[in-house]
């Protein structure tokens, strides 16, 4: 191959349940991702590309971006893309460059995991486009080692995460949901997330429970039954992230009061979260949310969808 590309998908989190910050400084999490038709593409091309070449041992890569936020995505070896590219190229046996060219359309730092998406869809297309054929297992395991949620942007569909939420289980459940997600002016560091919410946790002195994954959530899923799942969406890091961006609980009692089946905040923040009735609700949904003011703009999105695919290829 001398370029494949690859389409990646955003992710919302159905249940997050964090249990004790562990020695490592991670939690152990209950994690059910839902991969959502926002998507990102990721080109890898052989040869030099228009980015300052990069290098890790006999692998040479480059990265441009372009899109919703670009100018806030590392260009440098820290972009999760090309550390992806770094981590299967080593295991190429013998010298190989890749250009990569990244089309984002899933908000930066917006707790939808794009950069993971990025990071998942260049595994695939590095792996195609040096013809390596790694096993999945393999792919896998560079995933997790790259960041918690990598492993699920390869699975997509609707899946349970334990540990780091590396560990995933796939859920079989029918049924399509609707989704209205507002986006934040500006990101939330995941990190400061997390410590925000230790840090709450310790000034109220309530000890965190170990994770456990919602009966009522898994029932609605394997029942298909939206307007169940929409009352069983929760999201531990919720409080954090609303004290770390007020504004997002106006969001949220709006999205409410305009009749969202359910509402939270996705993963670490700041984007939120509406699950709809129907592709018709979500568009009137997204509508009112826009007219109120509320957030910087709407997407609507359909789940659950594939994880990282490749869409192109030439030889
Ligand atoms: C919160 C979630 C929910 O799906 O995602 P986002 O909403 O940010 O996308 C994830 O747990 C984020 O996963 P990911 O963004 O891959 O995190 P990592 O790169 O592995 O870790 C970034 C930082 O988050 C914290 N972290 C992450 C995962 C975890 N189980 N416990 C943690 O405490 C740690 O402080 C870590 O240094
Ligand atoms: N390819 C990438 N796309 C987006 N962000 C990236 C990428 N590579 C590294 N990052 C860094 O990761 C941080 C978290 O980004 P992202 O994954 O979009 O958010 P979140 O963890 O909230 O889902 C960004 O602030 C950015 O500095």
């Amino acid at each position: 191959m001398t370029s494949v590309t690859v389409r990646v998908p955003a992710k919302v989190n159905l249940q997050l349940a964090v249990g004790p910050r562990r020695d490592d400084g991670y939690h152990d999490l209950v994690n059910v991702f839902q991969a959502v038709s926002l998507f990102d593409e990721v080109t890898a091309t052989t040869g030099p590309g228009a980015g300052g070449p990069l290098t890790s041992g006999d692998v040479t890569a480059s990265v441009v971006v372009e899109g919703e936020a670009a100018d806030q995505v590392p260009l440098d070896a820290t972009n999760l893309a090309v550390r992806a590219a770094f981590a299967v190229g080593a295991r190429a046996g013998r010298p190989v460059d890749v250009a990569l060219r990244i089309r984002k359309a899933i908000p930066v730092a917006g707790g939808m995991a794009g950069g993971s998406a990025d990071a998942a869809a260049a595994l695939v297309a590095c792996d195609e486009l040096w013809g390596l054929a790694l096993p999945r297992d393999e792919l896998m395991d560079i995933a997790a080692d790259l960041g918690s949620d990598v492993p699920f942007a390869l699975l997509g569909g609707t899946a349970v995460g334990t540990g780091r939420g590396e560990r995933l289980t796939s859920l079989a459940g029918g049924g399509e949901y609707h989704w209205v997600f507002a986006l934040a002016d500006g990101g939330l560091s995941t990190a400061k997330v997390y410590a925000e919410c230790d840090r709450l946790r310790e000034a109220t002195g309530e000890p965190a429970a170990w994770p456990e994954a919602s009966a009522r959530l898994l029932a609605a899923l394997e029942a298909a039954d939206a307007k169940e799942l929409g009352e069983s969406l929760t999201n531990d890091l919720q409080p954090a992230a609303v004290l770390l961006h007020r504004p997002l609980s106006r969001t949220l009692a709006a999205g409410r009061e305009y009749g969202a089946l359910g509402a939270l905040v996705s993963g670490s923040g700041p984007t939120c979260a509406f699950l709809a009735g129907s592709a018709d609700h979500a568009r009137e949904l997204a509508l009112a949310l826009d007219v109120a003011g509320v957030c910087r703009a709407t997407v609507t999105a359909r789940g659950p969808v594939p994880g990282a695919t490749v869409i192109g290829a030439t030889a």
